[in-house]
């Protein structure tokens, strides 16, 4: 897959631009505020139909302008694809592929899959399982549109169940007629999509290991390890016991909802144990292993969205990341920024083939 070009509309600092794309490594070169994250957003918001770094759509809109418009002219395996996003304030987002406007933005999610890697996505080892939940859950969703379907089923249905728990104020005498109707629901569901995590995480930590391995080589020995109550034996008996505390907290306490992943190295959580370098280096080694999984699943390579991606890493690890990108055979095309422009034209110089870069300042680009 390959966008050829991308045209920008009052979206964030960007007023009108447009831009063509080279099929190798593209380089966005600026300094500190001039549009390089912005830019990679934009594309996020073609493949996920959302931003990655504000999800209301209003506050993309560049400031006091009333709409913000972003097309693209992709080729997916040979053919042309033309991908518009336009939001207007107060009104529906529309999304157009080939010109046919989509009923649901789910409809979208795996048309162009991406890879994004931020700054911040160390967030996905230092907080909560939701988190954690919400990165895994997006990468099966990119394949999987019956996982996001039945996602999308078990936060409606909980939403209700929980809704109905609250507006029962802590009465231990609930009308258990209505809590067996979610319950009968419910539970199906979280066992389907417990199924699909279990699977999914099979096939996926092969292409952890690897990815770490090839970028991180030496003694570290990283994991991951799927967590959940809802596959533990007697399951559905201590859900239903779990109840009166559900009644008591108002909200509902076990199900898939309540899974987790722990990130490992060298058998300790690397949360607490694992340097700055090293959590970013298992973050890269995550997102690389969502690249390869991916692409093994769709059968063609996803675009790969690197911010800032050589922050906080030693040289060698920088050297090892940069042999591992500019392989043409691993990957296809890469979008990638930094602030040190010196920097990147210092680290690719010999690879002149693979890379094309561009200067950002204040929205406009070289
Ligand atoms: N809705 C908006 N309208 C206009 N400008 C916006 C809007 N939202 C964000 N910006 C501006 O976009 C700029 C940030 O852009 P971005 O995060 O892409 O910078 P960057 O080049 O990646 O910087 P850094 O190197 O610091 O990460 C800021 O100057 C911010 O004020």
């Amino acid at each position: 897959m390959k966008l050829n070009s991308l045209k920008l509309s009052q979206f964030k600092n960007y007023q009108e631009v447009k831009i063509s794309f080279s099929a190798g490594i593209n380089c966005i070169l600026g300094k500190n505020g001039m549009g390089k994250t912005n830019l990679l957003d934009a594309i996020h918001y073609l493949s996920m139909t959302r931003s990655a770094l504000n999800g209301i759509d209003q506050q993309n809109i560049s400031h006091g302008e009333k709409y913000f418009a972003i097309n693209s002219e992709f080729t997916l395996q040979d053919k042309p694809l033309v991908i518009n996003c336009y939001f207007e304030q107060g009104k529906k987002k529309v999304f157009k592929v080939d010109g046919k406007e989509m009923e649901k933005l789910s409809e979208h999610i795996g048309n162009v899959p991406s890879v994004l890697i931020l700054p911040d996505d160390t967030e996905i080892i230092k907080e909560g399982s939701e988190v954690r939940r919400k990165f895994f859950d997006s990468v099966i969703s990119q394949h999987d549109r019956a996982y996001l379907e039945l996602l999308m089923n078990m936060q409606r249905l909980l939403k209700q169940r929980n809704s109905f728990l609250k507006s029962n104020d802590g009465n231990l005498k609930i009308n258990h007629n209505l809590i067996n109707v979610y319950d009968e629901a419910l539970l199906p569901i979280f066992r389907s999509i417990v199924e699909k995590r279990t699977a999914f995480i099979e096939h996926f930590s092969p292409f952890f290991s690897e990815n770490y391995a090839l970028i991180f080589e030496g003694e570290e020995i990283p994991d991951i390890t799927y967590k959940s109550e809802v596959t533990e034996d007697h399951f559905e008996e201590s859900y239903k016991k779990g109840l009166q505390k559900d009644i008591i907290l108002q909200r509902t306490n076990k199900g898939a909802h309540k899974d987790d992943y722990a990130f490992k190295l060298n058998e300790r959580p690397i949360k607490k144990f694992g340097s700055q370098g090293q959590q970013k280096s298992f973050i890269i080694a995550l997102k690389l292993a969502e690249y390869d999984y991916l692409k093994a699943q769709k059968g063609f390579e996803p675009l790969l969205l690197l911010d800032d991606i050589f922050d906080k890493l030693d040289d060698d690890r920088i050297e090892r990341l940069i042999t591992l990108l500019t392989d043409s055979e691993r990957f296809s095309q890469i979008f990638m920024t930094d602030a040190r422009a010196e920097r990147s034209r210092a680290f690719f110089k010999d690879h002149d083939d693979r890379i094309s870069f561009y200067d950002i300042s204040n929205g406009a680009i070289r």
